[in-house]
């Protein structure tokens, strides 16, 4: 009897709350949800439902108080947080992360040597300068260190770093935020993309309707609890 595949990612029982000095606040509620490959996901609500808390706990870099969260089957605290974040799961923060000291290009081919992404052909350097360019950032500008570069392009350094890292599951928050309407539309392609032809697992939190309306599966979160958006 052979045994069903399991997710790639599995919440089951999550619960968060923050400690603060004087009182607790409790933002995920007993949360089960499975995630499948080859799926881009939306997760909308409102400001301070705990959408960015979640991606951290589904990303690998905070625990839930509560609950187990696996990949492919394996609990993260046994398969180790580093080696998930490492191989397994990429994520595009609100506020980019980037190393500031680097280049546009040198912050891509960094995180390449850290996770070890080997390119399909050609160099490390080639894949990053081609990832910059498709996700729209001029030639010129993947040589500048991305304390020059705005807001918007240091969004495009982000995305092009976490595709860089050929892992299984994609996280990104608010990730068209601060991009024009054509410039969104083309990372909501390379997301769609990257599920459907690629088979990753794409998780996107965010207040925009139009990326959501793209989205595969559409999940709401509201007073700690997670349910799926039924499209009629
Ligand atoms: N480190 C922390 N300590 C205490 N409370 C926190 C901490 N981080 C977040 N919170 C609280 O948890 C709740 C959820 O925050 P979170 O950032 O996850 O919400 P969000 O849905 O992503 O919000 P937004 O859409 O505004 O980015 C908020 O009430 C916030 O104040």
């Amino acid at each position: 009897m052979t045994s069903a595949t399991p997710p790639v990612l599995r919440l089951a029982d999550v619960s968060h709350t923050y400690s603060g000095q004087r009182r607790k606040t409790t933002v995920l509620k007993s949360i089960d949800y499975s995630f499948e490959r080859g799926t881009f996901y939306t997760i909308l609500g409102p400001s301070g439902s705990g959408k960015t808390t979640l991606l951290s706990l589904a990303s690998g870099l905070d625990t839930p108080t509560k609950g187990t969260i696996s990949f492919d089957g394996q609990d993260l605290t046994k398969l180790g947080f580093g080696r998930y974040r490492n191989k397994h799961a990429a994520t595009i923060f609100q506020q980019y992360n980037l190393l500031t000291y680097m280049t546009a290009l040198q912050n891509v081919i960094c995180a390449m040597e850290i996770t070890g992404a080997k390119p399909a052909t050609g160099s490390r350097k080639a894949h990053a300068s081609h990832l910059l360019e498709q996700i729209g950032l001029d030639k010129t500008m993947t040589t500048r260190s991305v304390m020059q570069l705005s807001g918007g392009q240091q969004q495009r350094v982000a995305i092009a770093r976490a595709l860089a890292c050929d892992v299984d599951i994609l996280f990104a928050d608010e990730p068209t935020g601060n991009l024009d309407e054509d410039t969104a539309q083309g990372i909501i392609d390379t997301f769609r993309e990257l599920a459907h032809e690629q088979g990753k697992c794409v998780v996107v939190v965010t207040h925009s309707q139009q990326l959501a309306a793209q989205s595969d599966r559409i999940l709401n979160l509201r007073k700690g609890k997670l349910t799926e958006q039924v499209n009629t």
